[in-house]
């Protein structure tokens, strides 16, 4: 068994949109890569993961170690399909495609979901609202089709069904805890370490001044 991780990227300028009214362009950036980077080191410790893939359309440079694959530029659901393919294509047996903004994932999350999806062939792994989902690890081949995006955890349980598959759902706070909302930014300066205590700064200067 082969098992490698795909992670999606959106292009760095338009990456962590909702956040644009708290954080300046620079500073999306920053916290977005420094995300990105903890997910790569946390997947090439995991002893579950063979390889690492990024599939985006900006070049990103993470070490020879990442494979970097082409954005067809359809949108992340066509992204990933892309690059579950091509990986499919080059001989990889399990695929665990997990999105980049997951600051307190461990690699025993990683090899936790992917020994539940070794059990029933599909793992899913929801946000901590149950609403999107953070990472699917799904056996090869068998067609399933992304469905990323508003309610995401649902429309997969419901893609599970169609494709008939059982899907083990993974519940750990390293797999729940995404940055998507200005109110999630407290909570990863609180839990995240000094790498973020930048963001706090920041957010202090966005308030207002008080009156006197
Ligand atoms: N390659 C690729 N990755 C994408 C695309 N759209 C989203 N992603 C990635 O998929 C994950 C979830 O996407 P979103 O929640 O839409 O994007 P985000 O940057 O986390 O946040 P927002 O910009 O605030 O929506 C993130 O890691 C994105 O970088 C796409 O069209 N292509
Ligand atoms: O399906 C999902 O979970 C979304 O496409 C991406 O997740 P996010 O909004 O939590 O980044």
């Amino acid at each position: 068994m082969t098992c490698w991780a795909l992670i999606p990227l959106k292009t760095r300028s338009e990456g962590k949109g909702r956040l644009a009214g708290v954080l300046s362009p620079v500073q999306r950036q920053q916290m977005a890569r420094l995300m990105l980077e903890h997910v790569v080191a946390v997947l090439a410790d995991a002893t579950s993961i063979d390889g690492i893939a990024v599939v985006s359309a900006d070049p990103v440079e993470l070490g020879p170690e990442v494979l970097r694959l082409a954005d067809p530029g359809c949108g992340l659901n066509v992204a990933v399909s892309s690059g579950v393919m091509e990986l499919e294509r080059r001989g990889v047996s399990e695929v665990l495609v997990l999105h980049a903004d997951l600051p307190l994932l461990t690699a025993a999350d990683i090899d936790a979901l992917v020994a539940a999806g070794r059990e029933t062939g599909l793992a899913l792994a929801p946000d901590r609202n149950a609403q999107g989902t953070n990472a699917i690890h799904l056996a090869l081949p068998g067609r399933f089709t992304f469905h990323f995006g508003p309610m995401s955890f649902t429309r997969h349980q419901a893609e599970a069904l169609r494709a008939d598959r059982t899907a083990a759902v993974v519940t750990r706070p390293g797999l729940g805890f995404d940055v998507d909302e200005p109110a999630d930014l407290e909570a990863l300066i609180a839990r995240g370490g000094a790498r973020y205590a930048f963001l706090a700064a920041a957010l202090r200067s966005k308030e207002c001044p008080q009156q006197v």
